[in-house]
């Protein structure tokens, strides 16, 4: 047991993130359209770049996300360095997540995104780029190794994500473990669907596995900044910042972190209650900003070291073949129902979350019309400050 501090937690069992007298606090910015919200992104990540002033020794760590979403905000990234305004040769960047089996120079691999939208325009030295290899040939061996260069570099100073129609953050499924951390995740249906636009809408070739960071991951960085743009992430939204804690919307696990911020375009806040937004919209026109809500989020050297990862099980396609050479991951990207999970096993199998979005609309309601106690809630919280 610490001396002091807070005791430690499932969510931060290091106690790294706690200081005495801090608490979680949710942030809510939200902009008209995704534009204003993007630059509201990009500029915040600038500014806090620019407030940690890193060198080459102590260098930005930044978690990246793919998908349409953040698209806009690495375009005005790029437009900012361009312009002189903006370094990234002191920034070290980990990626989210990778398909397994789309080799990097695939045009649909996260690789190929990231280079083509962002690293190939700015000045990131190549060396500082992770990405986890979804062709790795011991997919447990890469997911392990990822853990353990961010643990190198002293952990995610500020972690930008997307989220997925159903709550996902990264490939953190529904039904994700919230200790989960680097592994391999199989897609739900759902997931393979919103995703099959980028492969000529045609299911049958969006891979059915990725390599993702784990819930864990996330939690364990200094700051997380999720970016949500379009009415089809309005129930996401919902489920993640009005309902509890949840492993079937794992968005919301971000209310148990320390540094979260959710920047949402109006379309994402339709299914929040009016009161909701009025109280984000009223702390922003009180004179804060992301910057200055919350507890300070203050810079200071780390011990960071990263949960034992469980011990190494490779499953049967990963065994040798008799001859002694690795067996390789199928390039197929049809279903391939024989490449078992292999870290995976305490979570559930996502199935098709659309009847449970339905579902959760008329529960949503039901809640609304019978138990109306958000008010009252922030009422009380807001007398407490
Ligand atoms: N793994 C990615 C997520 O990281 C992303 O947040 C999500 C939403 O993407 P989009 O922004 O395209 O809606 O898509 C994928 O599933």
């Amino acid at each position: 047991m610490a001396l002091w501090g807070p005791e430690p937690s499932p969510i931060d069992p290091f106690g790294l993130s706690e200081r005495p007298g801090d608490v979680a606090t949710m942030r809510v910015i939200i902009r008209e359209d995704p534009q204003t919200a993007s630059e509201y992104i990009a500029e915040y990540i600038i500014s806090r770049i620019k407030t940690y002033s890193p060198t080459e020794s102590q260098p930005f760590v930044l978690g990246l996300p793919t998908g349409s979403s953040p698209e806009i905000i690495y375009k005005i990234l790029v437009q900012r360095h361009r312009a002189g305004e903006i370094s990234f040769k002191n920034v070290v960047t980990f990626n989210m997540d990778e398909y397994v089996g789309l080799p990097r120079d695939h045009p649909e691999s996260y690789h190929s995104f990231m280079y083509k939208h962002f690293f190939s325009h700015v000045d990131i030295p190549p060396q500082n780029i992770n990405i986890l290899d979804g062709t790795a040939p011991d997919l447990t061996a890469e997911c392990a190794s990822f853990e353990a260069r961010i643990a190198r570099v002293g952990g995610i100073e500020l972690f930008l994500g997307g989220v997925g129609p159903d709550g996902h953050i990264a490939f953190n499924e529904p039904g994700s473990s919230l200790n989960s951390r680097t592994r391999v995740k199989t897609l739900a249906y759902d997931t393979i669907l919103a995703n099959s636009r980028f492969f000529d809408n045609d299911i049958t070739k969006v891979p059915r596995m990725a390599m993702t960071v784990g819930i864990q991951t996330i939690m364990d960085s200094r700051e997380v900044v999720i970016v949500a743009t379009g009415a089809h992430k309005a129930f996401a939204i919902q489920k993640g910042l009005e309902d509890g804690v949840n492993h079937m919307w794992t968005l919301s696990a971000l209310q148990l972190h320390q540094h979260p911020l959710v920047v949402c375009d109006r379309d994402a806040t339709l299914e929040l209650k009016v009161k909701t937004v009025r109280y984000f919209e009223g702390i922003e026109q009180a004179g804060t900003d992301a910057r200055t809500q919350g507890p300070a989020l203050v810079y200071r050297p780390r011990t960071y070291v990263p949960a034992p990862l469980p011990a190494k099980r490779p499953s049967p396609r990963q065994q040798p073949t008799p001859d002694g050479t690795p067996q390789k991951v199928p390039m197929d990207l049809r279903i391939n129902t024989e490449l078992q999970r292999s870290m995976e096993e305490d979570e559930l199998t996502p199935d098709s979350m659309s009847s449970r979005m339905i579902d959760s609309a008329v529960g949503g309601l039901d809640s609304t019309l019978k138990n109306d106690l958000v008010l009252d809630r922030m009422g009380a919280r807001m007398a407490a400050h």
